[in-house]
């Protein structure tokens, strides 16, 4: 079959047919696009979009029967995710703005020379690639298991426990009881909190706050807001938090910190309903759903003393837990394509392509700070990159200047074996793990083993040759 680039068509709606002729050829000739589909009658636009799979219009704008700021609007109405790059024949700066401001990509006037012309093309067909690559990964992933995916837009995983958790969301969206999401830092539980409110699908809004930190009266304040008079300064009534979550959702993070004071105001809130402005003797009810989350290990927050037993059990009615990303490695490399899109979109770079062996080195680190460190890792390379092949020296720098000891955190593997290994047979062993995890890179497995890349070819020539 014949390849048509781009993957998607670019659809040149214009009502003079010499024009669209013109237009077409410069796209074939110098521009190289090969996918164009025409329409000389704007009536035909969305049409057209709903039985093609079209990326990018090109539009006029003075046209019979619908003009071009018509079909544009419709366009951003039905298939918000097509590009409209205008091209017409009035050179008018008012028009050129408020275009751009209805939400087309760019805007040309007939007249432009070739060459701008297509590099305005290039650049919104670079987008449209990368936007649509990363919407097929999260949608490819997560679309299977879920039944509302559309809700998980941005959460990229393919992990069974993590799906599991999500279908788990989806079968109480709209309970009207708290959600505990758990997890150490950085593992996505703002992410989920999103989506719980989406999946809810109610009217008012995702409010949230963070309690780390605040003493009890900036909690209950925050909270609850006051009456005037409450305390100096309060010279007027002001709302809480929870009156502007009013119909929707509010998102209490890192629960795990709050005061003794304040724990026993959140365990009233959550079994009465109700609560109290600072200065008010009349009590005002809830009407929001509550989430909590924390990255601290509330049972043994509850053990030490440090956390109510009866507020953790009250907020344990739905609970989610989602695992550090070294328990759930098969997600970094899709990641890791997900934040170079991302970063190259918002950095309006060229998506950059990577060495092999990247894939691996991330795979041997543990990840303390999580997907968020993934997240500024690849970030920094992406506002790095100059250009060609993206630089491992980033992720060298941050990982090699990072990585912990193994030993003490996993304890001594040797201690628990019946029968120790010779030295030479816990090194051979020792030197096959490594190859394993770096995925036959030796430049890597040196890395991780502490030596040479040449001491380790040298090992294995050697290995080789006894064998
Ligand atoms: N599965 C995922 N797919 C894509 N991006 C993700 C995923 N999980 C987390 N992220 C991104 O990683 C970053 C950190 O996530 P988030 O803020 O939700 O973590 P957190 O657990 O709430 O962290 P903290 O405990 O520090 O508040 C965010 O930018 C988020 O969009």
């Amino acid at each position: 079959m014949e390849n048509k680039y781009p993957d998607f068509s670019i659809l040149m709606v214009d009502d003079e047919l010499p024009w669209l002729r013109s237009l077409g050829i410069t796209l074939e000739g110098p521009g190289g696009f090969s996918n164009l589909l025409q329409t000389t009658d704007s009536r035909e636009v969305t049409g057209l979009l709903a039985d093609n799979d079209i990326g990018l219009v090109l539009l006029d704008l003075t046209m019979p029967h619908l003009s071009g700021e018509e079909v544009l609007a419709q366009v951003k109405q039905e298939f918000p995710q097509v590009q409209v790059i205008i091209i017409s024949g009035m050179n008018k700066l008012e028009t050129a703005v408020e275009c751009m401001q209805k939400g087309a990509f760019d805007y040309f006037v007939k007249t432009v020379d070739e060459d701008r012309l297509l590099d305005g093309v290039r650049r919104a067909v670079a987008m449209i690639e990368l936007q649509r690559e990363n919407s097929r990964i999260s949608a490819k992933l997560v679309s299977r298991e879920l039944e509302s995916p559309e809700a998980f837009a941005d959460t990229v995983t393919r992990d069974p426990g993590v799906l599991a958790q999500l279908a788990y969301l989806e079968s109480i969206a709209v309970s009207r009881q708290p959600l505990l999401i758990l997890g150490e830092s950085g593992v996505g539980k703002e992410l989920i909190a999103r989506a719980a409110h989406r999946l809810a699908k109610v009217d008012g809004p995702l409010v949230s706050v963070n309690v780390a930190g605040l003493d009890d009266n900036v909690f209950s304040d925050t909270l609850f807001g006051h009456r005037r008079g409450a305390f100096t300064g309060a010279d007027q009534d002001r709302g809480g938090m929870i009156e502007q979550a009013a119909g929707g959702t509010l998102f209490l993070d890192e629960i795990g910190d709050l005061s003794a004071a304040s724990q026993v105001k959140l365990l009233r809130l959550l079994q009465e309903g109700e609560y109290y402005s600072l200065g008010s003797d009349r009590p005002s009810r809830i009407n929001a759903r509550i989430i909590c989350a924390t990255h601290q290990d509330l049972a043994e927050a509850v053990s030490a003393g440090r956390f109510r037993k009866d507020l953790y059990f009250r907020l344990q009615a739905h609970q989610i837990e989602l695992p550090p990303l070294r328990e759930r490695k098969e997600d970094i490399p899709l990641l890791l394509d997900h934040f170079l899109a991302q970063s190259a979109i918002e950095l309006e770079k060229p998506l950059p392509t990577y060495p092999p062996e990247l894939k691996a080195l991330l795979g041997s680190y543990s990840f303390p700070g999580n997907i968020r460190e993934l997240q500024a890792m690849v970030h920094d390379a992406v506002s790095r990159h100059g250009g060609g092949v993206l630089s491992m020296t980033t992720f060298q720098e941050r990982i090699g200047s990072q990585r912990t000891q193994a030993l003490p955190n996993e304890g001594n593997p040797f201690l628990t074996m019946r029968e120790l290994p010779t030295l030479t047979e816990a090194g051979e062993l020792l030197v096959d793990a490594a190859l394993e995890r770096a995925e036959g890179n030796q430049s890597l497995a040196a890395r991780l083993l502490g030596i040479s890349q040449p001491a380790l070819s040298k090992r294995l020539k050697m290995r080789r040759q006894q064998n």
